[in-house]
């Protein structure tokens, strides 16, 4: 995962993170809704998200992230709530976003009998760039993107993964402060899948732009992202990084720890149990997952060194994005 840089984490009594970065926001979305009839597609959401963070807008269908997406870009109107993006409000001043944010929707549209390069010029004229200045930054994009080698090449001959590093390419190129990507990894092979995170990543490295992402794929977004949002029914139910989230799971005080030896003897797994503050234990093949209220690592080290059984491993369980995900939506009932 990345460095975080601008932000601090805070567990309220409800065990909910609000992750409220420190530094100036790009992103300041404030009780946000969207009502279609009586339907909530959004429900007062409050998200902050700083200058230069990847932030990874997680959630299962019908959770309400597109609609998130279309109000921050103006293209549908808040019934209550505000979004303003780079200190612009969309639903007044949705020109003034627009310049300020690329979007790369799931599947982008190009002239496929186009090459590239003419594509990318295109927009780049769209955008008000003189022809010279378009040629030159678009050969740049297409550098940047790992496509130079294709800037001839027609679109409609591109793979799922070119497309989509032309795409943001293509968003790149009216220089955005903010980009706004959906579900940007779908259909592509792992090696273009770890291609495109890694190219994200550095776009927000070296040129501090801000990254929302939305996305089912929980391991790639915990791959580049500084803080998810874990978003189910219109509401925000958690957000922070991940160590934040995992650790607002464990507000129960149960600690698991996995021990691994060659040899499990029955006397050992006796002595581990009578252990003060041992709730359970559980046994899959040479693993052994001990429950505890405290955390016992040391002591349990030291009972199966002194038991002589072969030690191979011993690990404080920490919850991946995944567990978190599962958790929090057993959670939400
Ligand atoms: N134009 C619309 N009219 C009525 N209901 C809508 C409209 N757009 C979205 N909805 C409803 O709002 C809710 C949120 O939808 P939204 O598309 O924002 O979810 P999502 O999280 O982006 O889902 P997915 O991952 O499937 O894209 C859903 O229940 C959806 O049916």
């Amino acid at each position: 995962m990345k460095t975080i840089h601008t932000q601090t984490n805070s567990v309220s009594s409800n065990g909910m993170i609000s992750g409220t970065p420190s530094g100036m926001p790009v992103i300041e979305l404030t009780k946000l809704t969207k009502k279609y009839g009586e339907h909530i597609a959004v429900d007062r959401l409050d998200l902050n998200i700083a200058k230069g963070e990847i932030f990874g807008l997680l959630g299962p269908n019908g959770a309400g992230k597109t609609t998130t997406i279309l109000m921050m870009l103006g293209l549908t109107e808040p019934t209550d709530g505000q979004a303003k993006i780079c200190g612009h409000d969309p639903a007044r001043e949705a020109l003034q976003v627009k310049r300020k944010v690329g979007y790369l929707p799931d599947d982008v549209g190009f002239y496929e009998d186009r090459t590239a390069l003419d594509n990318l010029v295109y927009t780049a004229r769209l955008n008000g760039l003189p022809q010279s200045e378009s040629t030159e930054r678009a050969f740049s994009l297409l550098e940047r993107t790992g496509l130079a080698a294709s800037a001839g090449k027609k679109v409609g001959a591109f793979s799922r993964g070119m497309r989509q590093r032309l795409g943001l390419a293509d968003v790149l190129i009216k220089n955005p402060e903010v980009i706004i990507l959906d579900e940007p990894t779908l259909g592509i092979d792992p090696e273009g899948v770890r291609e495109l995170l890694e190219l994200i990543s550095s776009l927000s490295r070296d040129e501090g732009l801000t990254v929302l992402l939305s996305s089912h794929h929980l391991h790639q977004v915990q791959q580049i992202c500084d803080r998810v949002g874990l978003f189910v029914k219109g509401r925000l139910i958690a957000a922070g990084d991940i160590p934040s989230l995992s650790k607002a799971l464990n507000e129960d005080g149960l600690i698991q720890i996995e021990v691994g030896t060659a040899h499990w003897t029955d006397q050992l797994v006796h002595r581990l149990s009578e252990l003060e503050g041992v709730q359970t234990i559980s046994r899959n093949n040479e693993i052994l997952t001990v429950v505890c209220d405290r955390d016992l690592t040391p002591k349990i080290a030291e009972i199966v060194i002194g038991e002589e059984a072969e030690l191979t491993y011993l690990r404080r369980k920490e919850y991946g994005l995944d567990d978190i995900y599962h958790r929090y939506f057993e959670r939400e009932g």
